[in-house]
């Protein structure tokens, strides 16, 4: 099982509206692996991190992802699909009117999980492992951002996911709180789950290497760093 090819990607192109984002695409993913997505604004790496859950439509190329083929999945197959993927990503933000603890059993409710005690368990242990045990009774906007991060970042791993899409996780920290949060990735990462993070902050990628891909002029070219 190990170093199991989880996502591959082979001459995928992707449109929106009509237009081409992104063509010509070769990628792959094996699990527990860590890669970066760099480019430029507008380059498509949202957009390529939107088509691995199901968000943005692939209309040709060959990919799959966690055995799903992403071209004919149907869409009551998503859900199934994403309970094993951790969506770290500006569009899914916490929920700004109840507290971290009631933020997280929320998600655990919504993926099937009932005993209360477990749902208990497990927010305290996400908790823990993102450094913000004492939190869970806060209300986010009583965070800081790096604190809404990491909790973001547990319910991301809320579910034990195969994969986390990280949308430039960083972004809007400053460099110490932002390296922390890669240094969290990293670990989360070798506990098992594969990570994707998009990211314009380059610095991190000498400091924390992982496998490199740079979107530019629609296309996605695999550089070497590590
Ligand atoms: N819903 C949409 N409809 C049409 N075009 C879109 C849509 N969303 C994004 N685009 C376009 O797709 C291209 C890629 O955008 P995308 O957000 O994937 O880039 P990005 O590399 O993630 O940029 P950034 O570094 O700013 O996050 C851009 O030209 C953008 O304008």
């Amino acid at each position: 099982m190990e170093n199991q090819t989880i996502i591959s990607y082979k001459n995928v192109e992707i449109e929106l509206q009509g237009q081409i984002i992104l063509t010509g695409i070769d990628f792959e993913l094996k699990q527990g692996e860590f890669v970066y997505l760099i480019g430029k604004v507008g380059s498509g790496k949202s957009t390529f991190l939107k088509t691995i859950y199901g968000e943005v439509e692939i209309k040709q190329g060959e990919a799959n992802v966690l055995g799903h083929d992403m071209q004919s999945i149907r869409q009551k197959d998503i859900p199934s699909l994403r309970r094993r993927l951790g969506i770290v990503f500006q569009d899914f933000q916490l929920l700004t009117d109840r507290t971290v603890y009631e933020n997280l059993k929320f998600v655990l409710k919504a993926t099937g999980w009932k005993n209360k005690m477990e749902i208990e368990n497990r927010i305290q242990e996400v908790l823990t492992q993102v450094g913000m045990e004492t939190k869970g009774y806060k209300m986010p906007n009583e965070l800081s951002g790096g604190e809404q991060q990491r909790i973001v970042i547990a319910r991301a791993i809320l579910n034990r996911p195969d994969i986390i899409l990280a949308d430039e996780p960083t972004g809007n920290l400053d460099a110490e709180t932002g390296r922390k949060i890669v240094e969290l990735l990293k670990e989360i990462c070798s506990q098992g789950s594969a990570i994707i993070m998009t990211t314009h902050n380059l610095n991190l990628l000498n400091e924390f290497p992982g496998k490199v891909y740079r979107c530019e002029q629609h296309r996605f070219n695999p550089m070497h760093n590590s």
